[in-house]
């Protein structure tokens, strides 16, 4: 029977993914927020790890706040590096498969097509410099690995851009939303169902695999669509810019191309704005 340790579990995709387990009842699901298991903590884990017979570990637990990284760069690579690089060790040693996901912030966006699994990396902020490195990590320590880089997660769960902006438009407040960025949004149940797919085909095409939804927008198109399809788009509340100030550079074009997967792993892709609605008319009751 196949044991699965979820990490990150009040996280949203944690979270997505404790809904889409349920599909599985023949599957021992264990689920572990930060407060159950630091995975900062090697020796915690390591302990959990020799307590338990996992098949699989799915890591989702990460710093993801890619603003704060910029002057937190001590704590982003300990939980996006340090902590992978033990946790794809405790795995080795333990015969355990890991799944791990990673980001399109990976790359440097200066492409002007999808970006594939064997571009060049190149991150220009802190968290992707961080999440590189932990892909790295795996890469050397531990050959039973897959990497999923996604990009631009949304769901009805924690935080994200859907959820700020449907707070923004309940509050009535103006939006201004960036041009400078072209990527996929994608719906964090989906990346859920794949990556359990992935365990549940007994997949053995280990490395390195791009999964978002199909198409490409920008953050203003992203946002314009949140609005129209929850109903809340009012063209005078709703500006762009190409001038929006942050901390953090972020690539300008990061899509991602998931031929891959999907000859590899069979996974299927849906297009971002169709899978939206899904979870807009969960979110909508939820707010
Ligand atoms: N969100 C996005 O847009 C994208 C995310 N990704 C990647 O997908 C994965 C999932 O992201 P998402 O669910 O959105 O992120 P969240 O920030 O929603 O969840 C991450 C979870 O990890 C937990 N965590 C942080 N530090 C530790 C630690 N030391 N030990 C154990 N748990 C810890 C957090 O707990 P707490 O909140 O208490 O710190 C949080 O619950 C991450 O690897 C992320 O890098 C990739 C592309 C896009
Ligand atoms: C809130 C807001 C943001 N923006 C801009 C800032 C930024 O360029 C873009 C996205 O903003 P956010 O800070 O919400 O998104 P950001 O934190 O950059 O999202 C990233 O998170 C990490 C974890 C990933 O791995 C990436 O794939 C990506 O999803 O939108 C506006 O233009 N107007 C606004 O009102």
């Amino acid at each position: 029977m196949k044991k699965i340790l979820v990490t990150g579990a009040n996280g949203q995709l944690g979270r997505c993914i404790k809904d889409a387990a349920a599909g599985y009842p023949d599957v021992e699901f264990v689920f572990v927020s930060k407060e159950d298991i630091d995975i900062e903590k090697a020796d915690l884990v390591t302990d959990y790890f020799r307590r338990n017979n996992f098949t699989h570990c799915i890591n989702t637990a990460a710093y993801t706040n890619v603003e704060q990284a910029e002057s937190e760069e001590e704590k982003a690579f300990a939980i996006n590096a340090q902590a992978v690089k033990n946790l794809a060790s405790t795995c080795n040693k333990n015969d355990v498969v890991l799944l791990h996901v990673s980001t399109d912030y990976v790359f440097d966006g200066k492409k002007k097509s999808p970006y594939l699994e064997t571009d060049a990396t190149n991150p220009i902020n802190v968290y992707g410099a961080s999440k590189l490195e932990g892909e790295q990590y795996i890469q050397k320590i531990t050959e039973k690995h897959f990497i999923l880089r996604t990009s631009w997660l949304y769901s009805q769960y924690g935080h994200n851009f859907l959820k700020t902006i449907l707070k923004y438009a309940e509050a009535g407040k103006t939006l201004t939303i960036t041009t400078e960025q072209t990527g996929t949004p994608t719906n964090a149940n989906d990346l859920a169902k794949a990556l359990l797919q992935i365990i549940a085909q007994d997949s053995t095409g280990y490395g390195v695999y791009h999964y978002s939804n199909s198409g490409e927008t920008t953050w203003f198109g992203f946002a314009e669509e949140i609005l129209k399809q929850s109903e809340k788009l009012k063209e005078a509340d709703l500006a762009k810019t190409n001038h929006y100030r942050t901390f953090a550079a972020r690539p300008e074009y990061s899509v991602l191309d998931n031929t891959k997967a999907q000859n590899t792993l069979k996974l299927k892709y849906i297009d971002w704005q169709e899978s939206l609605q899904s979870v807009i008319k969960k979110t909508v009751i939820n707010l």
